[in-house]
Parts: structure tokens; sequence; C-alpha cells
């Protein structure tokens, strides 16, 4: 478990953390999301001690993490994918993080196994793809076997085989009771991977719900159309109470209706339709819909 309390955290002017709390649970994938700059970083280096908090805690287990005892044991985390001596190999690289960290040599081959790197172990680090470099960074987090993770950012620069990999793990991970908590700035990557979401803006928490929840309230409310009568199909629409925009040639974007009811009304007035497709709202329409009323940051956060 971590718990963060009123954690806030500045630098000079920029207050990138500021009265945080919420509390990531055992057993589920927890999606830590918001925009580029909202303070997530910061919040994953104050749980582990790399940044000192101005004001508040941050807890692994119960304790901070400069009086964890074994802490590659309690928590494992992928924070910087190139954070690796180019000139080290993958094994070599792990062998000095067991050696410092008080873990068996052995689970240095297992790690390398279970993120695939097996048979890349013995080159160099510095040759490496990003998405090795990520899964070595797993390997790294992965080390100690520890019940509580967190990766920022893990499916940066992955292919998409790698990608589909990593969701795995974290579900896997989650699956085998320890904790998860996973940061992106993509709600589309926290749809599919995560069960639950602690969403921040500006270092404030906006919402710590259910990802099933969050999505209902903010992902679905939008649906491409793309259709060569989108006059007369607009037409239609609009009788029916949608809110209709036009975009590039021949699309619309509807809102007030859903997929089922588009297609059905199109169908009924025979008006051919080439594309019909929900759009889940970006993480920026989320943000400016939630910063236009804050009243709604309370409705969100129901803390479980
Ligand atoms: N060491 C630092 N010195 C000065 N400002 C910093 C420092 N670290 C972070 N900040 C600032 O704090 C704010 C939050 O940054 P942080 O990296 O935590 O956000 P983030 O949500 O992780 O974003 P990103 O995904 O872009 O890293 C930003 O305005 C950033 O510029």
């Amino acid at each position: 478990m971590i718990e963060v309390t009123e954690l806030t955290k500045r630098f000079g002017r920029v207050t990138a953390v500021d009265g945080l709390t919420f509390t990531v649970r055992p057993g589920r994938v927890t999606g830590f999301l918001g925009p580029n700059g909202s303070g997530k970083s910061t919040t994953l280096r104050a749980i582990l001690g790399l940044e000192a908090p101005d004001r508040g805690t941050a807890l692994v287990g119960g304790l901070p993490y400069r009086d964890l005892r074994h802490p590659l044991h309690q928590v494992g985390a992928l924070l910087d994918a190139g954070a690796v001596h180019p000139g080290r190999s993958a094994r070599a690289h792990l062998m000095a993080l067991a050696v410092a960290g008080r873990v068996g040599r052995r689970r240095v081959g297992e790690v390398l196994e279970q993120v695939g790197l097996g048979q890349v172990a013995d080159q160099r680090a510095g040759g490496f793809s990003l998405g090795m470099r990520q899964r070595l960074g797993i390997a790294a987090a992965l080390l100690g076997d520890p019940p509580v993770v967190m990766f920022d950012e893990p499916v940066n620069g992955l292919d998409p085989e790698g990608i589909r990999w990593v969701r795995q793990l974290m579900k896997s991970l989650a699956a085998e009771g320890r904790t998860v908590l996973v940061s992106s700035h993509l709600m589309s990557e926290m749809a599919l991977t995560a069960d639950h979401l602690v969403v921040i803006g500006r270092g404030r928490l906006i919402a710590d719900t259910g990802v099933k929840a969050f999505l209902a309230e903010h992902g679905t409310g939008q649906v491409q159309v793309r259709s060569p009568a989108r006059g007369s199909l607009a037409g239609v629409l609009r009788e029916h109470g949608a809110g209709v925009e036009y975009q590039g040639s021949q699309e619309l974007l509807v809102t007030g209706l859903t997929v089922d009811r588009i297609g059905d009304l199109a169908a009924r007035n025979g008006l051919p339709v080439h594309e019909l497709a929900a759009r889940q709202a970006s993480l920026e329409d989320v943000f400016m819909n939630l910063t236009r009323d804050s009243v709604e940051y309370q409705g969100m956060c129901d803390g479980n």
C-alpha cells in the first residue's frame, strides 16, 4: 500500500505538488494520470525518498522510504529508463543493483527472462533501443520481488507488442496481490490498463475513482461520423437533440446521442454512413471540463 497525505513540494515559485492525498491499494492497477507537468514524477520521486516534501508524507507499507530496511524488497520503481551506464551489459547492471540491494544473484537471470531480455543480457545497454531500456528498467524494478511497484510512463517508446506486454505485466503483478501504480498522460492507455485512477492537475487531486466511473462521466461524450450525406444527416441528428459540428470534408462530431442511436437514425432515413465511432475525449478535453467546474472535483473523489 502507498499512502500519500497532504503532500506538497515546491521548486522555487512552482508548486509541483499541492496538498495531494491518495492511497494506492494492493491487488489492482492504479493509473496515476495527469497532463505533462502536473506533478506525477515529483510525487513518485517523493514516494521513493528522492524529493523531500515541503509538507505532508508519502509512505510505503506504512513507512517513509528512508526507513525501509530492505527497500528493493519492499518497493520497485521504473522512473527514468535512460539511467543505465551505457558501457555495462544488462546483466552487469542488474548484478550491481542486486549486490547493492542485497538481492540474491539468481534473481538477475529470472528477471531478465521475465522481461524478455534473456537473449541480449550480455550486450552493452548503450546499444539498446528505448523499448529494451524500458524492459531493463522494469527488470530492475522487479529485482527484489517487491509487493509495491511504481512505473513512470512505462509504455513510452515501446512498439505495439511491447505495449501489450507491459499492460499484461501490470495486470498480472496486480493479480498476484501487489500494489501497482502506473503513471501516464494518456487516458486511452489507462482505460486499457488500470482498474482505478488517481487523476491530478497542477499538483492537485482531481479524481480518485474507478476507471469505469471516470470514463462513464468523461470518456464517451462524442461520436465521429463520416457520411457523404452529412448535411442531411446533421439535420436529422439535430432534430433528435444532438449537438453537431462539421469536421473535414465529410465528417461530423456529434454529442448527445449514442453510436447506436445515430446508426439507427441514419438507417431509418436512408442516409449512408461510412464510419461511425465513439470518440474518447482526450485527457486535455477532460481536464478542460473538470477545471471549468471545481465542484465536480469533490464529487469524483470516492477515495476507494
Ligand atoms: N527539479 C526541479 N526543479 C524545478 N522545477 C521542477 C523540478 N522538477 C519538477 N519541476 C516542475 O514541477 C512541475 C511538475 O513536474 P513533474 O515532472 O512532477 O510533472 P509530471 O506530471 O511528471 O510531468 P511529465 O510527465 O512532463 O514529467 C513542473 O512545472 C516542473 O517544471
